[in-house]
């Protein structure tokens, strides 16, 4: 017999929730209290939980519930946000099938930038310039700078901003009342020793403004877009909240400030909004984007009620809790991780590795899950995940470790992450190779176009490529629909110089389309690429994975393991910043020693203590942290090993 709650749940009933279960959890398993008081939860609230305490699962539970709500009155839309396409893309997998509502129109799930740019950017842009946006793109808005600005201008502010340079042509705007602004202050840009007199930013000037009209925008760009649009708009936050009834955010504290600004302003209102806004996250794990958050970004909403928590991890169990505790920077009185998972008791285990030993470390986790497999320990499932991960991708000096110390084959940019690359060639070598699908290579080689197109000034998406062939020259999209299919069978087959022969050869083919012949793309097409080996056996390679004892070890930054879920994880653990104690075992001894963190004066100190809690609290059953031999005499020799199993690797 369904039970029926008050008025502000949704009247969402016992059964509801028991299907959810049935969706997203494990036999056996099911929502306590607490989060079922957050499932029924349909108010302006935060939800701040531990690492695995099941935020994303219960915010999953909501929307399954939702979705037979729908549509909702007047109308109204559902928005679901996280930073990530990937994070988003794990949500729809995991409730899409049951959901076949709340994935399309009014409803709206997205990275909080997509969202930005479809409802603000895009249509500020329309009203202020009546033109279309090209493209709101980093990588691309950085191409067309470089390919405008002039020598001498280019010489100087290499010069004067040096490894900074990127982000200072991606930190400037134009303003009509102002000129050379900041993009996010929108105070006047001053730049040491470069006045407003010189020629090189007067130039900054024209080249900003040129760019803004030729609809080149940066992800900057699309932030200030959408602050102007407010400001001349104010209506449109009324529009905004009309069209969406409930917006969740998960993942919150990965948020920058103009993005938080953004939402604030549009869905809190100071408290006068029509819509229901729920952001979900943990401040602990605000490591986003690299340059790791030191202030506090997010705040809490004040008043009773405000603020619901979920104790206990569902991932974790208690000794691995225990450890990840001590490295949690915020903490209220009564914060404590605590370990729910009972399905395996293992210590956290310490790998201590001589200076030369450092490639045995992985093949030695490999070999301890091994173990663990054989003496039934843990069981490989479908689903089982086992990861190796760092910090650091980049040192300067080779003497400090990095993740590519520990395994040579490590490859910084994973191709299926990065989809513009040096020269043609590299296009035609670095598809997806784990999905191994036609699919991937037919979408690299027509990324590899539209770059080349781009090159000659005319620009499209892959999409409207194919659109306005299929409109416009049926003959000419019936060729490259045929080249296609073959040039991507002619890579699955290895055939890639051949392949890439025919490209070159049809080129021409399609510039002539648009009465464009080879000029500015020649180097790109002709040049082969110094990045990449042609290596014809690298194609069958999972990149940045190994296989030692039968089971796949995928290695990667703490970053790339946000929101997963392994069976096993191994630290390894490597040099960050500058001046002395880089490495996490020398900035974190005493977490190690199970002391809670306070260091909270040090902003290197904090940076390591968020990558660490992160990067331990991902597995289910066995952590692993890898530390070189010297500093674990030098700061953790004494570590209780009651609470970590050493093992040496002499
Ligand atoms: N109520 C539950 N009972 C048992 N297992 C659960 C429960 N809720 C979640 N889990 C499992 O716990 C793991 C972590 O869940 P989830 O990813 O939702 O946590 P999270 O709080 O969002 O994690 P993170 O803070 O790392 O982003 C998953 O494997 C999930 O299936």
């Amino acid at each position: 017999m369904p039970v029926t709650v008050d008025l502000n749940t949704l009247n969402i009933t016992t059964d509801e929730i028991a299907e959810s279960i049935k969706v997203l959890l494990p036999e056996g398993c099911f929502f306590d209290d607490e989060r079922i008081k957050f499932i029924r939860n349909f108010e302006t609230i935060d939800l701040q939980a531990v690492p695995g305490s099941g935020k994303t699962t219960a915010l999953l539970a909501k929307l399954l519930i939702l979705e037979k709500r729908l549509p909702l009155k007047s109308n109204r839309g559902v928005l679901i946000l996280s930073h990530t396409n990937t994070a988003i893309d794990e949500i729809k997998d995991k409730i899409g099938k049951y959901c076949p509502k709340l994935f399309s129109y009014p409803n709206f799930a997205g990275t909080v930038q997509s969202f930005v740019d479809q409802f603000l950017t895009i249509p500020c842009y329309n009203n202020l310039f009546k033109g279309k946006i090209q493209r709101i793109d980093n990588e691309i808005y950085e191409e067309q700078f470089e390919k405008n600005i002039s020598y001498g201008a280019k010489t100087a502010l290499h010069h004067k901003f040096q490894n900074n340079y990127s982000s200072f042509i991606k930190s400037i705007f134009v303003t009509n009342e102002i000129g050379l602004v900041d993009v996010f202050s929108f105070e006047e840009k001053i730049i040491n020793k470069l006045s407003k007199e010189t020629p090189t930013y007067k130039e900054l000037i024209s080249l900003k403004t040129q760019l803004i009209k030729k609809g080149f925008l940066n992800y900057n760009d699309a932030y200030a877009f959408g602050r102007i649009y407010l400001e001349k708009f104010p209506k449109i936050k009324e529009i905004l909240q009309q069209r969406f009834q409930y917006i969740f955010i998960d993942e919150m504290q990965d948020l920058d400030s103009q993005q938080y600004e953004l939402l604030e302003t549009i869905f809190f209102n100071d408290g006068n909004s029509k819509s229901i806004f729920q952001r979900i996250g943990d401040k602990n794990q605000a490591i986003y984007s690299g340059e790791v958050h030191t202030d506090e970004i997010w705040k809490i909403r004040e008043g009773e009620d405000k603020l619901l928590t979920i104790n206990g991890s569902q991932r974790l169990n208690p000794l691995i809790a225990e450890l990840v505790n001590c490295f949690a920077m915020y903490r209220d009185a009564d914060f404590k991780v605590i370990g729910k998972n009972e399905n395996c008791n293992l210590k956290p285990h310490l790998i201590v590795y001589d200076n030369s030993k450092i490639k045995s470390v992985i093949p030695k986790f490999s070999e301890i899950i091994n173990n663990y497999i054989l003496n039934n320990t843990f069981t490989i499932t479908p689903k089982s995940k086992f990861k190796s991960i760092g910090w650091s991708k980049h040192t300067d000096e080779i003497t400090k470790y990095k993740i590519s110390d520990y395994c040579e084959n490590f490859i910084v940019e994973k191709s299926i992450t990065k989809i513009d690359f040096e020269n043609l060639d590299s296009y035609l070598k670095k598809y997806d190779t784990e999905k191994k699908t036609l699919e991937s290579i037919r979408k690299n080689i027509l990324n590899a176009f539209i770059k080349i197109l781009r090159f000659e000034d005319i620009y499209f998406t892959k999409k409207e490529l194919l659109n306005f062939l299929n409109q416009n020259d049926d003959e000419q999209y019936q060729i490259l629909k045929k080249n296609l299919y073959l040039w991507s069978i002619g890579i699955i087959r290895q055939n890639f110089n051949d392949v890439y022969d025919s490209i070159k050869r049809y080129i021409p083919q399609l510039l002539n389309i648009f009465g464009k012949t080879i000029t500015s793309s020649r180097n790109f097409i002709y040049n082969t690429s110094q990045l990449i080996q042609i290596d014809e056996s690298s194609m069958n390679i999972k990149e940045n994975t190994i296989n030692i004892h039968g089971f796949d070890i995928e290695i990667g930054t703490v970053h790339s393991a946000k929101g997963e879920t392994h069976t096993a994880t191994l630290y390894l653990e490597t040099f960050y910043g500058n001046g002395n104690s880089n490495y996490e075992s020398q900035r974190l001894a005493e977490q190690y020693k199970f002391v809670d963190f306070n260091k909270f004066d040090k902003k290197q100190h904090i940076q390591s203590t968020k990558m660490a809690y992160v990067g331990f609290s991902r597995p289910t059953h066995l952590l692993c942290v890898a530390v070189q031999r010297d500093r674990y005499e030098s700061h953790l020799s004494d570590i209780d090993t009651n609470k970590w199993e050493i093992i040496y690797i002499t």
